[in-house]
């Protein structure tokens, strides 16, 4: 059997990897270049150590990084498919792009699987017609499917081998197909979804489900500020009960899955209130950091913040709609590190960004070191166990206020009020 994997972002090497390590001939064709050379130079630029080494295996083995897609018995797509803020949904040009490279190679008896999220009825209304252009039948001729990717980034290839997928095929053919594909790979279950549509539907309602929970988290530690409340004593007492199993409260909602794929249920009905509302409360969260840190400085006029952690979580290294990010914006300008190295001389009224984990060049990140110097206050970002083990003592030697903002829970909080520091938490 051959396989060629098209787009090979964070899903789709990592799928790649995971049938080249099995055995299987691999092409991954990516349309960046850059990608492709980079991956022929074995550099796979992921930031998990173990998927690296992973992804090294394959590239040594029976992985090949191609410039141009080939014909295969099996083709997976893992193309991007991004929010489209004018619409209101998903921009599927990339899923259409890769559905015409493959029709171009597809020969009868082949697979095509779609892993990327996408609207309910995306491969059966979108991918299968251009997938049927010349003389080949879907169904027929061609079996389809969808299967989504569930994969938690910070744990990719653990999730990757034991996660249960669902599949969700044209035919009967077809799922016999996908589900005999990956049903070596995975320690978890193969579960049979009725149709593609069901399939793409159950991806968008796990993610839109976690996006309202944090959003009920986020509500309840806004009540619990107001009655006076350590909102996550109370939610662990609360998940004592055996049907509770409430989330944590944290300063928004990032990444580019949760705050973006609610949006592709979206029919145009208005069934999707509870959806907006919860993406609303998510999306305020970084506002009621900053207020946070108002009722403990006073004012932000000439005072120097340092936010420690801008990815989107803890431990990883994806910055895209980070919540961290998003409170360094309106506390200022971002600025970079325009100071000079010896002689300090801070931009009054400046906000640093220091994150250990962030990948993205363009950000120019100061050290921790010159981020925490002559600052006021710091505020946390996400949950990098860096920041759980810094020294509060160090840190107040090189600060010049006392005041930590801290809605990611990272630090020990009794550790640091007892070096002096007014730390407010969520
Ligand atoms: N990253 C995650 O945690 C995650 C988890 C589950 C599902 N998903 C979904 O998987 C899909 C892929 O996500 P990702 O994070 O891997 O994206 P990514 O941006 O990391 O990578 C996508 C890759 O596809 C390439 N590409 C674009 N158009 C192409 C085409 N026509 N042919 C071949 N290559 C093409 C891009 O150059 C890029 O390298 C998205 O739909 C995403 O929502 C992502
Ligand atoms: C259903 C599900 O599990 N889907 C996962 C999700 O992966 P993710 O990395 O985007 O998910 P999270 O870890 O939930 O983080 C998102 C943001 O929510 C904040 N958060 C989290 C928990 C909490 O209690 N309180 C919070 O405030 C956190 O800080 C961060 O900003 O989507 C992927 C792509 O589809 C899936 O593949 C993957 O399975």
């Amino acid at each position: 059997m051959s396989i060629c994997v098209h787009g090979l972002g964070y899903i789709g090497l990592a799928t790649a990897s995971l049938f080249a390590n099995a055995g299987t001939d691999v092409t991954g064709f990516d349309v960046d270049e850059g990608v492709i050379d980079r991956l022929n130079e074995g550099d796979p630029n992921v930031s998990e150590p173990e998927l690296e080494s992973y992804i090294q295996d394959a590239l040594e083995s029976n992985l090949t990084p191609s410039h141009r897609p080939q014909p295969a018995d099996v083709h997976i797509i893992c193309v991007p498919t991004p929010y489209d803020e004018l619409n209101d949904g998903a921009d599927l040009t990339y899923v259409k792009d890769a559905g015409r490279t493959v029709a171009n190679v597809l020969r009868s008896g082949d697979t095509v699987v779609l892993e990327s999220t996408v609207p309910p009825g995306t491969t059966t209304g979108i991918l299968a017609p251009i997938l049927s252009q010349g003389d080949l039948e879907i169904g027929e001729d061609v079996h389809l499917g969808y299967t989504p990717e569930t994969v938690m980034p910070g744990n990719t290839l653990t999730e990757l081998r034991t996660n249960d997928r669902i599949v969700g095929g044209v035919d009967e053919d077809s799922v016999s197909a996908i589900k005999s594909l990956y049903e070596p790979l995975t320690s978890g279950e193969i579960h049979v979804a009725a149709d593609p549509t069901t399939a793409e539907f159950v991806k968008l309602a796990q993610n839109a489900e976690r996006n309202v929970s944090i959003a009920y988290a986020n509500t309840l530690a806004l009540l619990a500020e107001n009655y006076g409340i350590d909102v996550r004593s109370a939610i662990s007492l609360a998940n004592n009960h055996p049907r509770v199993d409430i989330l944590s409260p944290g300063p928004g909602v990032g990444g580019h899955c949760l705050p973006v794929d609610p949006h592709f249920l979206s029919d145009g009905s208005g069934a999707t209130e509870l959806l907006d509302i919860a993406s609303q409360v998510n999306s305020r969260m970084p506002e009621h950091v900053v207020r946070m840190l108002e009722d403990a400085i006073d004012s932000l006029e000439d005072k120097t913040v340092a936010v420690l952690g801008i990815t989107y979580k803890g431990n990883v290294s994806d910055t895209r709609n980070s919540p961290g990010l998003e409170i360094a914006k309106l506390l200022g300008t971002v600025t970079v590190d325009t100071r000079p190295a010896m002689d300090g001389g801070w931009d009054e009224g400046s906000v640093t960004i220091h994150d250990p984990r962030a990948t993205d060049s363009r950000l120019q990140l100061v050290p921790l070191d010159v981020a925490v110097d002559g600052a006021d206050a710091v505020i946390f970002g996400a949950a990098h166990d860096e920041f759980a083990a810094l020294d509060p003592e160090d840190i107040r030697s090189k600060m010049a206020g006392r005041t930590v903002v801290d809605p990611v829970d990272v630090i020990d909080t009794a550790q640091w009020t007892e070096q002096g520091f007014d730390v407010r938490t969520l």
